[in-house]
């Protein structure tokens, strides 16, 4: 199966099919030219997939290297982007040669990242390993690293020349990390797919998803990206709506420390508390919160915020990039597969946490 993200300026490919892996060499040979080719990976990824990537790639008659780096999120740094710079320049990779993303979505921000600012930008693929990253974080052209302060405070929109989605790599791929892209997927049905809603809600767990309609999930879930990527690049308008659960839910990343935890679990954890201060501002519909809640909790996803400081919570909003002066930009759901953007007070928002 393919989509095709038809953006005017650079278009490209998204293939998604059971076994694609094993063919990597001859999808970038159709894409790339041969050159020189650095693989930007972590430790654990390296460990499974880079050799046959490497040897794919070598067979297809292209130079490659790999980086590799500590998996995680507290990686997702500028300290790491220094490193992956340094390996590029001494290996002398220009602009006519490329980089892979393999990963997940710590893998893919990076490199991405990388790739954008690397000598004003050099081409890039992504090939992503965790559910996460093939619903959401390799398609759209957001990459970036996190801060002390905040997630992603730093970044770039830059797009890859294709992803490559193979889901037999998601068999490796633990339960933890399975249900935390699951957030990020009952979170595209919830802002713009009621009938993968309805779908999500046929299935008993995230074991149900992962060995029966993996497919067909990541299909449409990259399909509602890809529809707003197209729509919003750059995002200044519908593309916020990506961003539902995830004011608090980075909040709460970058205040228990990063990798502690997840990024989904964030998003979950954010949906459901953002669904609670809209339903009771009247702005959601009575006990949509409670049918949310209970899409999440039977996919084994946290809806119940710990107790954090709500003044360092507070200030890791204050950065979010939806925050203009002493407003931000809040996305909420008046119905089952629709979004909308609502401003409010950022004071309002502290009130909310405090309770
Ligand atoms: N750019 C975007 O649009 C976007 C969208 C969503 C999330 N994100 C970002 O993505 C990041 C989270 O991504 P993630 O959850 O994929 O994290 P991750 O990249 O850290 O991967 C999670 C863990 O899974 C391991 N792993 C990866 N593939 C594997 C496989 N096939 N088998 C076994 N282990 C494997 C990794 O080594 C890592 O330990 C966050 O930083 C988040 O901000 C970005
Ligand atoms: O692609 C988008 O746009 C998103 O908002 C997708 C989110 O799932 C993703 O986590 C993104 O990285 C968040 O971006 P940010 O602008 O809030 O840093
Ligand atoms: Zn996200």
């Amino acid at each position: 199966m393919k989509l095709e993200v038809d953006l005017k300026t650079h278009p490209y490919e998204i293939v998604i099919e059971r076994g694609s892996f094993n063919h990597l060499g001859e999808w970038v040979k159709s894409l790339w030219k041969p050159q020189q080719i650095v693989i930007i990976t972590d430790n654990r990824v390296a460990e499974l997939y880079a050799e046959s990537a490497k040897n794919q790639l070598i067979e297809a008659g292209f130079e490659v290297d790999v980086f590799r780096f500590l998996e995680g999120e507290q990686s997702k740094n500028l300290t790491t982007v220094s490193k992956v710079y340094d390996f590029l320049a001494n290996r002398g990779m220009t602009r006519s040669d490329g980089i892979i993303a393999l990963g997940g979505g710590v893998v893919g921000d990076l490199a991405g990242f990388v790739a954008s600012t690397y000598m004003r930008g050099i081409h890039f693929l992504q090939v992503p390993t965790t559910l996460l990253a093939q619903v959401d974080s390799s398609v759209g052209g957001k990459t970036g690293v996190n801060t002390s302060k905040a997630k992603n405070l730093v970044g770039a929109f830059a797009q890859p020349d294709g992803v490559l989605i193979d889901p037999d790599v998601l068999n490796t791929l633990d339960d933890r990390r399975i249900r935390e892209g699951i957030a990020e997927i009952v979170k595209s049905a919830l802002i713009a797919d009621a009938d993968l809603w309805q779908e999500l809600g046929k299935m008993t767990d995230e074991h149900d998803l992962l060995e029966n309609h993996a497919e067909e999930v990541i299909l449409a879930t990259c399909n509602v990206k890809r529809k707003v990527v197209v729509e919003d690049e750059f995002d200044n308008g519908q593309r916020l709506i990506l961003n539902f659960g995830h004011t608090i839910g980075h909040a709460i990343e970058a205040t228990a420390g990063y990798g502690i935890v997840t990024h989904g679990e964030g998003v979950a954890l954010g949906m459901s508390q953002m669904s609670k201060i809209a339903e009771e501002k009247g702005l959601m519909p009575a006990g949509i919160t409670q049918e949310i809640t209970d899409m999440l909790e039977k996919f084994h996803l946290p809806i119940d915020r710990e107790k954090w400081d709500e003044e360092v919570l507070y200030q890791a909003l204050t950065l979010d990039k939806k925050a203009r002066g002493s407003k931000i930009k809040t996305i909420i759901v008046p119905e089952i597969g629709q979004a909308s953007i609502n401003v409010i007070e950022l004071t309002e928002m502290k009130d909310y946490l405090k309770k």
